[in-house]
């Protein structure tokens, strides 16, 4: 190297050595760190099979020497003058060729070998499954299904690792040096010299050819898990798909991903093919050489004709071994680069994990407590902002607020799949980062926004909360929350598979199913996330009963976006943009006309009750004595029930006076250019059920047409005599608009209470009566419905 000319030069030359010697120190300490999986440290068996091995290796070595020395011999006595049949000598040359055969002693060693390798496949593969599983949400967030699968399975391969050192690498260096020494001994110097140098040259090149092939093999690689990632993600979303009419989009896209593959592919290929024209070439040329030399010794009598004859044997002998030691090398190379994803992920560690000396959780009555939490999914966005609140024992505390508000992180955060930034989350006093996480997980019942299912049966993934349930159990919970008879009428009953995700189910018979397996499970705290927004309001009613029951005497965090359904819980916590902006009961919100207020306005604003100009008699909510179900809890969804919106606007009383003006003038202020330019379609198109404000109205026609039974209870104070239902209409719309002039007459301003139960826990509203059309037209939609389910 030329130092003073080319400083920069030689800095950068010294620099890229720098670099391969760091990049084989890390091949070096990657396989050190797979060394465990190899190498059965508790399994005594096992480890006298490596002797074994290792016996039949140095068997196979000598063998190699012996065969084309017994070849040599037999040619020399064939080629003495007088020749007999050397009958011994051809027989222990058969017996030794049996011996090297792969019948002979490779299949011993193959034989004792098994078990080892099937050892290391168990050993990575159930490594890297519960790496996976107990690696934290930031990586399941991040992961890519496809690429994972691919590197779980791509990185099983590094258990042929061992296999190449042992079998070819370590093998064929010892022929190596066995045959410069045996032609040395055989021949001479330079027959020794010409060999190693062949060796040499050959080995060198196979290096210079491989580290092309290893970026080849690392873009190989890259384009397999392309194609993977699509066929998955393709695949999965097949609805999606669909749904937007893409298919032709993703039949090209996942065709460009193959063809990209092949591309790769093709590449890999040709150095292959390069590395096998180069070295054979080598071999041909070393092989030509020797065989020249040879030929001349014996055609000038310094060497017997059978040293020529096992020259040749012991060549063909050793050019295998040899191209598969190049491969072996390769092999190993590319082994190590498919591992090296693997390792990347048996290195991982969770982030959130039981720290040093974590005690379990020592549950006592369920107090949950945030105190000034901060939480950031990225470290780039803060979610949560100094977030403090209590939830008291057995209470039930409602998060509501904007989407994307920082609710679902909140639960997330107590069911400990992240850690807080700052701050604590303690629950009885214990802070849930210092418990063990099964103690925490195991008192924790979840109902996620999304539940998915394994595709099994009904009863197994009900099972799967809690193995211990008995079908009868599982009945019960499916009772519960009104699937038991629906099960049963699918033609396999409780066996029928539920598709991948749940998919062969419906949203809202998914979110039962949830529930259902939250009530097998029998969590001392219960996480609702939505668990309903999906449920008609019908069932919603009928399951309010199991989620009372589910959560009655147990600390519950449940997150709505219909207000409605959590009027009645002890404390409603208002979240905006990652903070608490308001928090306790409904009507004290309601009182101090903030942020809750404007909500509740808003989704109120969506009622037909507010827009009512003309007030009828008062209505409570839908579950009178006769419409309940029986065995219901009076008092329904532990203090949160969904029916109850209805009485709270019609209790409401004057203060519905007040909020329609609020109303009013909220939705001149929110929407000036409907409000102004459409008033009519403003109002018709926020027409929406009153049980579910974010789903339209529907009444079925069938309903509007039929008879209402003439004394129906609705609800506390409130008693429809007699509602006469109107003439049907061709639209809902229609039907809705009409209703504004039809129902009022049909309703009877006396009202009473028949069901203290059904009024709202805290509401202090009493007196006059306040029902919109469209409301009762609900009611008694409901009404009908369930009278007709009965
Ligand atoms: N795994 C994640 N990684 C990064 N950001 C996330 C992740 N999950 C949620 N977020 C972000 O955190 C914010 C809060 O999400 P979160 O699901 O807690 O909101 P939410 O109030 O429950 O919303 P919604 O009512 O729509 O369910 C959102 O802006 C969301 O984009």
């Amino acid at each position: 190297m030329n130092g003073t000319e080319d400083e920069t030069g030689s800095f950068l030359q010294d620099g890229g050595k720098k670099k391969q010697l760091k990049k084989e120190s890390d091949v070096l300490q990657d396989f050190m760190f797979l060394l465990p999986f190899f190498w059965p440290k508790t399994k005594p068996r096992l480890q006298f099979l490596y002797v074994g091995v290792g016996l039949c290796l140095v068997v196979d070595r000598v063998l190699n020497i012996l065969v084309p020395i017994q070849l040599g011999l037999i040619t020399n006595i064939l080629s003495k003058e007088r020749a007999t049949v050397p009958w011994k000598e051809i027989m222990i040359f058969a017996a030794l060729r049996f011996l090297d055969s792969s019948g002979g002693i490779s299949a011993i060693r193959r034989y004792l070998w098994q078990p080892l390798e099937n050892f290391t496949y168990h050993e990575i593969s159930t490594a890297a499954f519960n790496k996976i599983m107990t690696l934290s949400s930031d990586f399941h967030d991040e992961k890519h299904s496809g690429s994972l699968w691919q590197t779980v399975s791509r990185g099983r391969s590094i258990r042929h690792v061992v296999d190449s050192i042992l079998f070819q690498i370590g093998p064929m260096i010892i022929d190596l040096v066995l045959a410069v020494s045996v032609l040395y001994y055989l021949f001479d110097a330079y027959m020794a010299l010409i060999t190693a140098a062949v060796f040499i040259f050959y080995l060198w090149s196979s290096s210079k050819i491989l580290a092309k092939q290893k970026d080849k093999q690392r873009q190989l690689i890259s384009a397999v898990e392309k194609e993977y990632d699509v066929l998955c993600e393709s695949t999965s979303n097949w609805q999606t798909i669909s749904y937007f009419n893409r298919v032709d989009y993703e039949k090209n896209h996942y065709s460009s991903a193959v063809k990209n593959h092949m591309n790769s592919s093709m590449t890999f290929t040709l150095w292959s093919n390069f590395e096998s024209v180069a070295q054979s070439f080598l071999l041909i040329g070393g092989l030509t050489g020797a065989c020249f030399l040879a030929a001349y010794q014996v055609s000038q009598g310094y060497k017997s004709v059978g040293s020529f004859v096992m020259l040749l044997s012991y060549w063909a002998q050793l050019s295998g071994p040899l191209r598969f030691f190049a491969h072996g090398f390769c092999n190993f190379a590319l082994d190590m680069i498919d591992a090296e994803e693997l390792i990347r992920l048996l290195r991982r560690e969770p982030t959130v994990h039981d720290r040093p000396g974590a005690k379990d959780l020592v549950l006592n009555q369920g107090e949950i407590a945030f105190d000034n939490v901060d939480f950031s999914y990225d470290g780039r966005r803060t979610i949560l902002k100094d977030v403090s609140f209590h939830v008291h024992p057995g209470e039930t505390v409602a998060l509501v607020g904007e989407t994307g508000g920082g609710k679902s992180t909140i639960l997330k955060l107590i069911s400990r799949f992240y850690d807080p930034e700052s701050g604590n989350v303690t629950i009885d006093g214990q802070d849930i980062c210092s418990v063990t996480l099964d103690s925490l997980r195991a008192n924790i019942g979840v109902v996620p926004q999304d539940p998915a299912l394994f595709h099994d049966t009904i009863l197994n993934n009900i099972k799967y909360a809690n193995p211990l349930a008995t079908d009868e159990e599982i009945y019960d919970a499916c009772k519960a929350v009104s699937l038991h008879d629906k099960f049963l009428a699918f033609p396999d009953g409780y066996q029928t598979l539920v598709g991948e995700r749940g998919v062969k189910l419906s949203g809202g018979e998914l979110q039962r199913v949830a529930i259902a397996r939250a009530i097998v499970r029998d969590p001392n705290i219960v996480l609702l996330d939505e668990a309903t927004s999906s449920v008609d309001s019908n069932t919603e009613m009928q399951i309010q009963d199991s989620l009372g029951r589910l959560t009655a005497g147990r600390t519950t965090i449940i997150i709505a976006h219909r207000l409605s359904t959590v009027i009645n819980a002890d404390k409603i916590i208002v979240i905006d943009a990652g903070k608490i902006v308001e928090e306790g009961p409904h009507e004290d919100l309601l009182k101090r006309k903030g942020y809750y207020y404007r909500l509740w306005l808003h989704q109120s604003s969506l009622k037909p009750s507010i827009q009512s100009k003309t007030r009828g008699p008062r209505s409570t909510g839908p579950f009178s004595n006769e419409a309940r179900p029986s065995g219901s809890s009076p008092r329904v969804g532990n203090g949160i029930d969904t029916v109850h919106q209805i009485s709270v606007e019609s209790d409401r009383g004057s203060e519905s006076d007040d909020l329609d003006t609020d109303y009013e003038e909220y939705n001149r202020e929110t929407n000036p250019i409907t409000s102004k330019v459409f008033p009519h379609i403003d109002k018709e198109s926020s027409r929406v059920s009153s049980l579910k404000p974010d789903a339209p109205e529907f009444i079925p026609q069938r309903l509007q047409r039929t008879e209402i039974p003439s004394t129906a209870v609705y609800g506390r104070n409130t008693v429809i005599k007699s509602a006469k239902d109107s003439v049907g209409h061709e639209h809902i719309g229609k039907e809705n608009r009409r209703e504004h002039a039809e129902c009022d007459h049909e309703l009877d301003a006396n009202t009473q209470f028949s069901d203290a139960h059904t009024v709202p826990k805290r509401s202090n509203i009493e007196g006059t009566s306040s029902t919109t059309r469209l409301r009762v037209a609900t009611v008694l939609g409901l009404q009908r419905v369930s009278n007709s389910s009965k």
